[in-house]
């Protein structure tokens, strides 16, 4: 027997009894887990992400229950292809996109995603919700919320607000939600095919004081998920780890507390092979309903672990229902814009301004209702700069709507577009098309996609104003 094969044998013994087929899953947690991607429907779609991919060499597949995802191969590095950085696609894990399938936020609702970073659920949220609506992106972690709203202006979401608070506190006073996602903190043993299994040194093993922290937590995040529900609404409890302490019995004892107030949806995904939740563990029985939560066994869909359960909350205390904030429609330097990108007359409707005093206008949409108290960190689309002269269209202001500009919008050739996001300045030869009017900003595209934002200089010179910290993030 080989010795990650051996490794993985030792860290999950302990579940050898619940898993069905265990030569099989160990001979998957060998392996390494296949990449998986989903197109930006604010901005493309699943088959025009696979073209490009295909293009460039990536083979992949599209994935029979999720309409915008797509299986790559496990060596398949997100980044590598500059339709990340335009905001053409988002990495997520397949078993990681369960959790919010299973919440179907739906338009114009309000949305807690109580442990949001780095934000991937947030994400898919906001996009299922048409970028409409709110979506409170929390996360204990103030750090961990930078990866939060880079995916945010990458994607070009205007529905999202961020807070900083710890989840199993997040104050009532922020009012009520039709929908509260808890993808709690946990010991993250179905990411194990994300590397650990290549590892020398297998990952520290979990002790029981620290499973039995860890549901301690879990379970006031729940709690308090449930607080902050509107009765009618739905609550989904989401961890990757196959750990029965920190899954069914973390639902199990909300489930006792709460009584007939919630209920235990079955969680179910047509064409994902789900497994049945546990009810019986090490001489504990939970809840028969446990049995509607799912399980994802790693080798029923060649995909990492991850366990989800969804709960509806019948009645109980209803928290006030937060209106949208006193937001200006318009600000004057979006006419400005307007006119030097000649976008159609529709371009920001359905959106509000935010925070016109302050480094950036943001636009949000106009039902976006955060929370009053505790004020977000932020909110929105970082749309404008306004401390330059003349203000700037920051470049997730260039992705989301440039499509739609009919002057100023240049096409750059494949070298071109990479020496754009290198910074590097441009001769007007390597322009491959559009119309440019006279000196000042200027759309950059690379087939037919804008990728953000440069300067027209008086000598016919194009200067790059791509950002530096995303420059930093490219491939080498
Ligand atoms: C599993 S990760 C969330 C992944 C995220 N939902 C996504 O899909 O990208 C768990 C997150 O919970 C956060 N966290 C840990 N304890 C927390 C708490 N008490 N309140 C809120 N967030 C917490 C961590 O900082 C971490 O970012």
């Amino acid at each position: 027997m080989d010795a990650a094969r051996q490794r993985a044998e030792r860290a999950f013994q302990r579940y050898r009894g619940l898993i069905p087929d265990w030569p099989a899953f160990l001979d998957c947690m060998t392996r390494p887990l296949p990449a998986t991607v989903w197109a930006n429907p604010l901005r493309t779609s699943r088959d025009a992400v696979a073209s490009l991919l295909a293009e460039a060499g990536y083979r992949s597949q599209p994935l029979a229950w999720d309409p915008l995802a797509l299986r790559l191969p496990a060596d398949f590095a997100a980044g590598s292809h500059w339709g990340l950085l335009a905001g053409l696609y988002q990495s997520q894990e397949e078993v990681s996109r369960l959790p919010v399938h299973l919440l179907d936020p739906q338009p114009g609702e309000r949305v807690l995603d109580l442990c949001a970073a780095p934000g991937n659920k947030t994400a898919q949220m906001a996009v299922a919700m048409a970028n409409t609506g709110t979506v409170a992106a929390n996360d204990v972690q103030r750090g961990r919320l930078t990866a939060v709203r880079q995916v945010v202006k990458r994607l070009g979401l205007v529905n999202v607000s961020t807070l900083v608070r710890p989840g199993q506190e997040f104050p009532l006073r922020a009012g009520a939600f039709d929908r509260v996602l808890v993808d709690a903190p946990c010991s993250c043993e179905g990411t194990w095919r994300k590397g650990a299994w290549r590892r020398e040194d297998p990952p520290r093993e979990v002790d029981s004081a620290e499973r039995e922290w860890l549901a301690a937590r879990q379970l006031d995040l729940l709690r308090r998920a449930l607080q902050i529900c509107s009765p009618g609404g739905r609550i989904v409890y989401s961890t990757c780890t196959f750990a029965p302490e920190e899954n069914e019995a973390v639902v199990d004892a909300l489930l006792r507390e709460a009584g007939a107030s919630v209920a235990l949806r079955p969680a179910r995904v047509p064409g994902f092979p789900g497994a049945p939740g546990i009810t019986d563990w090490q001489g504990r029985r939970y809840d028969v309903r446990l049995e509607g939560a799912l399980r994802a066994w790693p080798h029923a869909a060649d995909s990492g672990g991850f366990f989800v359960a969804v709960l509806e909350k019948l009645d109980g205390r209803a928290l006030a229902r937060v209106g949208p904030g006193p937001v200006p429609p318009s600000h004057p330097v979006l006419e400005r814009i307007q006119a030097r990108f000649d976008l159609p007359a529709d371009a920001f409707a359905g959106l509000v301004c935010h925070g016109g005093e302050g480094r950036y206008l943001n636009l949000l949409a106009a039902d976006h209702r955060w929370p009053r108290w505790p004020a977000p960190e932020t909110t929105g689309l970082p749309a404008v700069g306004l401390q330059v002269k003349p203000p700037k269209p920051t470049t997730a202001l260039a992705m989301a709507l440039g499509d739609r500009a009919r002057c100023n919008r240049v096409e750059l050739g494949a070298a071109a577009a990479e020496a754009f996001r290198q910074r590097r300045p441009l001769s007007g030869e390597t322009i491959a098309g559009g119309q440019i009017t006279g000196p000042g900003h200027v759309l950059v595209a690379h087939r037919g996609y804008t990728l953000g934002v440069g300067r027209w200089t008086a000598e016919g010179m194009l200067e790059s104003q791509f950002p530096k910290a995303w420059k930093r993030n490219l491939p080498v």
